[in-house]
């Protein structure tokens, strides 16, 4: 993921300035003028570029700073609140309610992505327990109709259009109402493309969002224009209430940061951003578990989210006791592993880990990291002699290095688990600071040396569970929660 790069060059900066003896002007101008330069690459306007650099000069007075000040990381926060500034509209979206119908209006240029994003998001509610269904009221291009049904049978979501009819108005209020009828509670409407040039198209955009009273019309824009999205943003909210915006193909483009600014420029908040061609990637976009991933310091919020999605309540609290008893088993092992693969992409997955970077697990190579996942066995390790190893690569179709690679891994993992024992379980809202302390010194001794100093330590890993696991995610954590 080409994001993946920005970030990585940004953190590489930050940890070469770290490196350095004495921070002193020559060694933050040094660490600032690299990403500017990567900020730039990714298409940034200059002027953003140009601003955030001399407010992060204005915060770090190095002469002012008292000895003892840890400028480290003064300067990375520093960098962390700009790149918030930079992509924080400073507005948040309309947020459609579980069992209440909204009638969802997607718009955008032509091959932005509309269609694909259209079903991506009602999979990704589906999946929360909403009752999505589509319209397709692109009447413009030839296939639209049909690249929509497609998409919608895959998902199991129920769609509506026509082959006959050409007016996109009328597709779309007998669609809506049809879904109002069968108590949907997000109805999706998916429109043509279009460029701001054309006149007459703008128009009918502007029927479709008439006759429908779409509760939030999102903009959909692809993510390679970079800085030039301010202008077509622009345009189109000029036309229709743009309340929302989502960027695709942020897998592919170079220019995904100067996308992300621009439209930030707009004042409209970006909801989600789509980072590849299958359904499941798609991400929910919040500034600032966004950076914090992005700088490699991990999003636990997002995590927890992904662990609520995947692993069923009520085995949750039973994993926990286990765990917090030392108790960790190949069986276990296993099962987390199955659970890690529904979460979704792997890469998307590690990225939310504080330490890990979108970096280290490159697109082409998730399908080998899942295929070592899933031969996973969930025999007794204390009975695994030569004489099993051998048998259980024969029987799975595996050379015995890959069992090997497996039993190493889940003495690695047992090890890690053995010293979490005694960890604190909270009750259901019962986050309080000292089992958060109790639980940060257990996690500091799980956590990779080098993954923790990143983060500050034990003392970093405590405000970091205090800020991003907040108490509900601490509570999701340890099996508490109610979503
Ligand atoms: N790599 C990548 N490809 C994407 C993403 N989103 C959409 N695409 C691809 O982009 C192409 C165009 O997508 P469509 O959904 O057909 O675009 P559209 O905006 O509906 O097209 P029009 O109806 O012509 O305006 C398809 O090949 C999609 O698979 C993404 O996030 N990443």
């Amino acid at each position: 993921m080409v994001l993946a790069q920005l970030g990585g060059s940004i953190s590489r900066a930050i940890q070469q300035m770290s490196n350095a003896t004495i921070i002193d002007e020559k060694v933050l101008n040094d660490c600032l003028n690299e990403i500017t330069r990567a900020l730039l690459q990714s298409d940034v306007q200059f002027k953003l570029v140009r601003d955030m650099q001399t407010n992060i000069k204005k915060i770090v007075n190095l002469d002012d700073l008292a000895a003892g000040h840890n400028k480290r990381k003064i300067i990375q926060q520093a960098i962390f609140n700009e790149l918030c500034k930079m992509l924080d509209p400073g507005k948040p979206s309309f947020t459609p309610k579980k069992g209440k119908p909204s009638v969802i209006m997607f718009v955008g240029l032509q091959g932005s992505g509309k269609t694909t994003t259209c079903t991506k998001y009602a999979y990704y509610h589906q999946k929360k327990g909403w009752k999505p269904a589509l319209v397709c009221a692109d009447t413009f291009r030839a296939g639209a109709f049909d690249q929509l049904k497609q998409n919608a049978t895959k998902a199991k979501i129920p769609f509506y259009g026509s082959y006959t009819e050409s007016d996109p108005v009328r597709i779309a209020v007998e669609g809506v109402e049809t879904f109002k009828k069968e108590n949907c509670d997000l109805i999706i409407v998916d429109t043509s493309g279009r460029h701001k040039q054309e006149a007459a198209l703008f128009e009918e955009m502007r029927q479709v969002s008439e006759a429908t009273k779409p509760d939030l019309v999102i903009f959909v824009m692809d993510s390679s224009i970079g800085q030039a999205a301010f202008d077509q943003a622009q345009a189109f909210k000029q036309s229709v209430s743009v309340g929302a915006v989502i960027v695709t193909k942020m897998d592919g483009h170079a220019k995904g940061g100067g996308a992300l600014s621009a439209v930030a420029a707009t004042k409209s908040p970006v909801i989600f951003i789509g980072t590849g061609e299958h359904m499941d990637e798609f991400e929910v976009f919040d500034v600032k578990p966004f950076v914090s991933r992005l700088l490699g310091m991990g999003d636990w919020s997002g995590f927890m989210d992904k662990i609520h999605e995947v692993v069923p309540m009520d085995q949750q609290p039973e994993l926990l006791q286990k765990l917090s008893e030392g108790n960790f088993t190949l069986r276990i092992m296993y099962e987390q592993f199955q659970n890690i693969l529904k979460m979704g992409p792997i890469g998307q997955v590690f990225s939310m880990l504080p330490g890990f970077s979108a970096e280290l697990m490159p697109k082409g190579r998730e399908k080998e990291s899942q295929a070592k996942i899933k031969q996973l066995d969930s025999s007794n390790p204390k009975l695994m002699n030569d004489s099993r190893i051998m048998r259980i690569a024969r029987g799975s179709g595996r050379q015995v290095r890959e069992v090997m690679e497996m039993m190493e891994e889940y003495k690695r993992l047992a090890k890690i688990w053995s010293k979490m024992k005694g960890l604190k379980i909270p009750k259901k809202g019962e986050m309080s600071a000292l089992s958060r302390n109790m639980n940060a010194q257990h996690m500091s001794k799980v956590l990779p040396q080098q993954m923790l100093k990143q983060i500050g330590g034990v003392g970093g890993l405590q405000s970091l569970m205090k800020q991003m696991g907040s108490a509900k995610d601490m509570m999701g954590m340890f099996g508490g929660g109610d979503n």
